[in-house]
C-alpha cells in the first residue's frame, strides 16, 4: 500500500520562474528561446543562487533541471540540522534522494545516522539513499565549516563515503599562455565515489589564470551548477552562459553558485585566480562526456 505523505497543498497560480516555500526556493526550468530574451535582473533571478552561504543557516534552491538541490550549510556557532521539505512529498531528505557535500571552509563534521565524518577543507562527502538524519557542525567558531550541497534524485543505495583532494585523481588542464591552467580534482564519478546520478567535483586555477572551462562545451544530458570559492572579496567572475550563439553574462561574488540548464555552456573568466565546484546530474556519470562549443563559435 502506497504511504501516506502529507495532504495536498492548495492549488498555487504559478506566475513567476521563480518562487520561495518555506525554506527552500523553487526554481522552473527555462528554455533557450526565453533566455535569450532575458535581462540581467532576469538572468540572476532564474539563473544565479546568491546568499548561499549564511551564518547558522541551511540554505537550499530546488532547480527543475534534473531536479537538482542546490544547498548551503554554515554551522557558525552551532550545529545544524537538515530538515525535511513539504515540495519533496517524502518521509525524509534523503528518502528518495543521493548527496554530495563539498567543505570549502574550515574544519567540519558531517553526521549521518550517528556516523561521524570529518571534512577538511575541500574534502567530500557522498550520502547515499536512505540516511535519515543528516547534521553539520564545524571544529572552530573562529573559522566555521562552509558546507555546499548538491542533491539529485536516486533509485539505489550507495555507501556513505569520503574522499579527499588527495584521492580525487587530479588532472592538469589548460595553460599559463591561455591564461586558463587549472587542476581538475573529480570526487563523485564513474572511477570514483559511486553515486546514481550525481557527478561532482571541483577545480582549481593557478595563478595569473582566469579562465574556467575554456574551451567551453554543453552537455544536454546533465545539467550542471557551478558554485565559486576563494575570490577576494573585492574581486569578480564573469561567467558566461547559454546558448553558445547566443552566450550571456552573469557578475559574481564570491561563494555564490549558478545553475547551467542542460543546454547551456558554462564558463567563466575572473579579475583573478579562484576555485569552483562543479556538479551534475542527468543520464551519464561519465566526466568527458561533453560536447565542445569551441571559441570561435561562441557569439
Ligand atoms: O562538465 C564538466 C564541467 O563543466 C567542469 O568540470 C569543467 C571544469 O572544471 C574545467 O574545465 O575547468
Ligand atoms: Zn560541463
Amino acid at each position: 500500500m502506497a504511504k501516506k505523505i502529507s495532504a495536498a497543498p492548495a492549488l498555487k497560480d504559478y506566475k513567476t520562474n521563480t518562487f520561495v516555500d518555506g525554506d527552500m526556493e523553487i526554481r522552473f526550468a527555462v528554455g533557450p528561446e526565453e533566455t535569450k530574451t532575458m535581462d540581467t535582473q532576469k538572468l540572476i533571478d532564474n539563473f544565479l543562487v546568491k546568499d548561499l552561504m549564511v551564518a547558522d543557516t541551511i540554505k537550499l534552491v530546488y532547480s527543475h533541471y534534473d531536479r537538482v538541490i542546490i544547498g548551503g550549510a554554515v554551522p557558525a556557532t552551532k550545529t545544524l540540522t537538515l530538515g525535511n521539505h513539504p515540495e519533496l512529498r517524502a518521509a525524509y531528505f534523503l528518502e528518495r534522494r543521493e548527496m554530495g557535500i563539498i567543505n570549502v571552509g574550515g574544519k567540519g563534521t558531517v553526521t549521518a545516522d550517528g556516523q561521524k565524518f570529518d571534512l577538511e577543507k575541500l574534502s567530500c562527502l557522498y550520502l547515499g539513499k536512505g540516511t535519515k538524519k543528516i547534521s553539520f557542525s564545524s571544529a572552530s567558531k573562529k573559522a566555521p565549516a562552509v558546507f555546499y550541497i548538491l542533491s539529485a534524485p536516486a533509485h539505489a543505495t550507495y555507501p556513505n563515503a569520503v574522499f579527499t583532494k588527495e584521492q580525487a585523481s587530479p588532472v592538469d588542464l589548460g595553460a599559463a599562455e591561455t591564461s586558463n591552467k587549472r587542476t581538475v580534482y573529480k570526487y563523485i564519478h564513474l572511477e570514483g565515489l559511486q553515486s546514481c546520478q550525481l557527478v561532482m567535483g571541483l577545480t582549481i586555477l593557478a595563478p595569473g589564470s582566469v579562465w574556467n572551462s575554456v574551451p567551453p562545451h554543453t552537455h544536454t544530458r546533465r545539467m550542471e551548477a557551478y558554485f565559486y570559492f576563494d575570490l577576494p572579496t573585492d574581486q569578480r567572475l564573469f561567467h558566461f552562459m547559454g546558448n553558445p550563439a547566443e552566450s550571456r553574462h552573469m557578475v559574481m561574488a564570491n561563494n555564490e553558485a549558478v545553475i547551467s540548464p542542460p543546454w547551456s555552456t558554462h564558463f567563466g573568466c575572473g579579475t583573478t585566480n579562484y576555485g569552483f565546484i562543479w556538479g551534475m546530474a542527468g543520464e551519464n556519470l561519465v566526466y568527458s562526456d561533453m560536447d565542445p562549443a569551441p571559441v570561435p563559435t561562441v557569439k
